[in-house]
Order: C-alpha cells, then structure tokens, then sequence
C-alpha cells in the first residue's frame, strides 16, 4: 500500500540536512524533504536529479508521502526551532512514527522531548551527527541514543550512510535516554581542544621559529602523515596554502581573530563543572574564544601594556619537532578528559554507554577523525570500565617520550610572552592528575579555619575540626 511513498523524511534542507538527504538516496533509500524556503526545496530536486529524492514545503505532504512508522530526520537549528517542527509535525503523525533529531540539541531538550513523546505514543532518537556538509554528504559519523528499539528501525539506512573505517559504519547506539547528543555535545568540547591546540601550535612555529605559511603549510601536511593524522590537521595544512580572492596575500593572514560559537564547546565544560569532572583543555579552549571575542579591548590592553619582551628565534627543525612532540602529548590528553566525562556522565545518566563504540564510531566521518582513535579504542576495548585512558599502559611510553618536548617548547612560549593557555592547561592537568599529594590539604584547612568545614587526616578515619589559632 506504502509503495509509492518514500522511505525516509528530512525536514530542515539547509547545509546538513540537504547533503544528508542525498547521502541516503544515494543509498538506495527514496528520500522526501521538508524546507519551509521553497528554494531549497526545489535545490534539492534538482541536486537529487536521478535519484528518488523530493522536496516540499508543506508539512501535510511530507508526512502523508512517507512510509509508516515514519522515519522522519530532523537537521534544523537547536533550541526552539526544534520544539517547534515537532509541533508541527505530530498532528499528523501516527503512533510508533519516529522522530530523530540529528541536530547539535543541548541533551537536557533531548532528555524531555524523549519523555513527551514517548508518552504520547512516538519514538525519538536524539542522534549527533558530525562531519559538515562534506560529512553529512559522504559519509558523517552518527550518534544516536534514546530507546533501542528505535534505534533498530533506522539502523539500515544509518549504517548506510555513515563514513566507514575499515569496513566498519560509524554508527552505533550510544546508550539510552539522550546519551547520543551528550556523546556529541564532548565531541564538539574534544574538536574545541583540539582545534586551539593545533592554533597555539601554529603561533608557536611561527613566532618562535618564523615558519611562513608556506612552511606552515608542509609543515601540518607532514604530520598528517605521521601520528598526529587527522581530520584537523589535514584542513590545517590546507588552510595555509590558501590563496586570498581579495588580496595578493594568503588568505589566513586576512581572517578576523574572533572566534564564534554556538555553545556545544561551553555545555561540555558547563556539564563536566556540575559532575565534577576536570577537562581543563576543553575549559581553556572555550575561554580562549571568550578572550577572542574581547577584540577591541585586547586592542586596549595592548597598548596599555605594550611589550618589550625580546622573542629569542629558535631553529625551524627544533620547533618543529618540539611542537609536534607537545601537539601529540595534548591530543592524547585531550582525547582522556572528553573521554573520562563520558565514562562519568554515563554512570550518571545511566545512559550505558560503550566507550569502545564511541571511539570505533570516531575514528571516520566526524571533525576529531584521528588515527589515535584506533589506539583509544584497543584501550577502551581491552579495559572497558576504564575511568580514565591515562591509566592504561598504551600511552605510558608516548607520554613520557613527549612530556619534556612540551615543557621545553612552554618554557619558551613563557619567556617570549606566547599566550598557551590550552597547551599548558593540558601539560597542568597531567602533572595534577600524577600526583599523589597536591596542596589541596591547605585548602581543606583555610575552609575549616574560615567556615568550619571541617577535614579529614591522613593518618586516621574520621571527621575532624580545629579551632585554628587557639
Ligand atoms: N553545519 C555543520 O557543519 C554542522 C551542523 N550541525 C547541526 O545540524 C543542525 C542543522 O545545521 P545546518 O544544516 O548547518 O543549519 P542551516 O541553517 O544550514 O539549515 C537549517 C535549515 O532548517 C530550516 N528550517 C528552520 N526552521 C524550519 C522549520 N520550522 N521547518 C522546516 N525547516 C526549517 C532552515 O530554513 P531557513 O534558513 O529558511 O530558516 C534551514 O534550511 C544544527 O543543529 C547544527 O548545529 C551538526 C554538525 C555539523
Ligand atoms: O557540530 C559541529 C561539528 O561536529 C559543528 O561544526 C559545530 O556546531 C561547530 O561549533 P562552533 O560553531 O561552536 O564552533
């Protein structure tokens, strides 16, 4: 009866939505969208010539042209966008239809959209997807979470269209409830760690080492090729070889230093303050797009505090290797917080997640795309109740290789007054996280000293509380 409709729905054909529409047709899955701008729309007819894919502006034919239960993908803005085309779309809906929100949703709109509309009789699957339009088009990487029953119903057209390694989509169910936007939301904080990372990298070769972008360019190109392989580095290396359209110049040395954000970046250190989960690099990456966006009163500051501080040039060839030293001892580390908050809100959450399949689902598709993911995810799946990969023995050896690399190449980023926040954050976090005893002790006594807070000792059980000074 349901031969003439169509397998699956999108509504929202703006960069994702329409690249993933057409990724599923290609598929061999007949493809129907939902765009309230009739020019997308008709874009994605004509995008979709040859291939079974339509595209609407009317709510009442896009559901009544799918098969049941319906299968219908939302990729619109997050917040109340979302609520909204869910409004729009259940008076039309038939029970047992599914809703998947593929957006950047924040995960508490995911957890309660979950519960309304699981007791209204509808599935929904919160589902991060990652990879930009180029993702989405080829083959993203996807997060899905909610009822696993759902999950089941969109697995053959999600296998199909996510990237593959190996063989292997990267798709899996990441746990319940609205575990696949939280696994996406520390993603996004990972991609915002690395990303600064690599940029404080680039201002270390080329104040430190006068690298041109030219060299910048070979430069990232190389280490593409070596352990530090990924998705970033390989756009990195492009980016500088970038011509400018405008100008006779390149086209990095001609962009804005204020970066923007949507605030997936933020919600992962807002999360990870309320678990009490340390990811100091994800932490000082969103600050540094705070300290970013401060452009005219860096201005200010900058000729209010003006520098005489004398950068001492160092040999290409040892920034260089030290920068690629310090960049992969951080992605590793970066890699360990996002990781050690998913293994903790899991519990939290009861979401049940599979810290393998994360980093299986990682390793294609997605912004942090990473040869180390393979490694990551040997570790995850040989101790999966690991509460931090630090702890297991696989990158013992390369941290202590690359740690003296990274507190050389800071103590001159010190002296020459190269702001690394994030890179030395991470080198802190390292340091903190291997010591037995931090000063901490003296905290406990200011707050038993100020506010009766009371401690415990190192040398008994109990609760103890001083009156200090008498
Ligand atoms: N761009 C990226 O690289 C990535 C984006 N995401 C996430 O995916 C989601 C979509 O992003 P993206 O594709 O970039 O955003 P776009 O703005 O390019 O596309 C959103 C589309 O949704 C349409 N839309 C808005 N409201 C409605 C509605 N009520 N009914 C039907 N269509 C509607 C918009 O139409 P109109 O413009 O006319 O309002 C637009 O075509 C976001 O949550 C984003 O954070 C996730 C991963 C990567
Ligand atoms: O989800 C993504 C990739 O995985 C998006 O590109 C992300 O929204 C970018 O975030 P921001 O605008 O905050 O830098």
């Amino acid at each position: 009866m349901d031969t003439n409709k169509f397998d699956f729905g999108m509504v929202g054909l703006g960069v994702m939505g329409r690249n993933f529409l057409l990724n599923v047709a290609d598929h061999g899955f007949s493809a129907l969208g939902l765009d309230l701008d009739a020019e997308k729309a008709k874009a994605l007819d004509e995008e979709g010539a040859g291939r079974t894919v339509k595209g609407t502006t009317s709510t009442e034919e896009f559901v009544a042209g799918l098969k049941t239960p319906r299968r219908i993908m939302l990729l619109v803005p997050a917040g109340k966008v979302v609520d909204s085309v869910i409004n729009s779309l259940l008076p039309h809906l038939d029970q047992g239809d599914m809703i998947i929100d593929g957006g950047n949703s924040h995960f508490p709109d995911t957890e309660r959209r979950n519960k309304e509309l699981q007791e209204k009789g509808f599935y929904f699957v919160g589902a991060g997807v990652s990879g930009g339009a180029e993702g989405a088009r080829r083959g993203p990487s996807i997060m899905p979470g909610g009822n696993p029953k759902a999950y089941e119903h969109i697995r053959p057209v999600l296998e199909a269209v996510a990237a593959k390694v190996n063989g292997e989509p990267c798709v899996a169910h990441m746990g319940r409830g609205a575990a696949g936007h939280y696994v996406k939301m520390v993603h996004n904080g990972i991609e915002y760690g690395l990303m600064q990372l690599i940029a404080e990298a680039y201002d270390l070769l080329k104040k430190l080492g006068g690298l041109t972008n030219e060299e910048l360019h070979r430069t990232f190109a190389r280490w593409n090729e070596g352990r530090l392989q990924s998705f970033l580095i390989e756009i990195t290396a492009a980016i500088f070889a970038q011509k400018d359209d405008l100008t006779d110049g390149d086209l990095v040395d001609g962009i804005l230093d204020k970066a923007k954000q949507k605030g997936t970046g933020k919600w992962t250190s807002q999360n990870a303050m309320d678990l009490g989960i340390p990811i100091p690099t994800i932490d000082a990456a969103v600050t540094m797009r705070g300290l970013s966006a401060l452009k005219d009163e860096r201005s200010r500051a900058a000729a209010h505090y003006p520098s005489d501080r004398k950068i001492k040039s160092v040999e290409k060839g040892t920034i260089v290797s030290e920068v690629e030293q310090a960049l992969y001892f951080a992605f590793i580390i970066t890699y360990a917080q996002g990781l050690s908050l998913l293994d903790d809100a899991s519990k939290e959450h009861d979401y049940g997640c599979d810290m393998e399949a994360i980093a299986r689902i990682w390793r294609g598709g997605c912004i942090i795309r990473a040869a180390l993911l393979e490694d990551i995810r040997k570790v995850y799946r040989a101790q999966p109740d690991l509460t931090n990969m630090l702890l297991s023995n696989e990158f013992k050896d390369e941290l202590a290789a690359t740690e003296e690399a990274t507190r050389s190449v800071l103590k001159k980023a010190i002296d020459a007054g190269i702001p690394t926040l994030t890179l030395s954050s991470t080198l802190n976090y390292f340091d903190a996280y291997r010591s037995e005893r931090l000063p901490l002790n003296l905290v406990q006594a200011q707050r038993d000293f100020f506010g009766s807070h009371t401690y415990e000792r190192l040398d008994r059980e109990g609760i103890f509380h001083t009156e200090w000074g008498s």
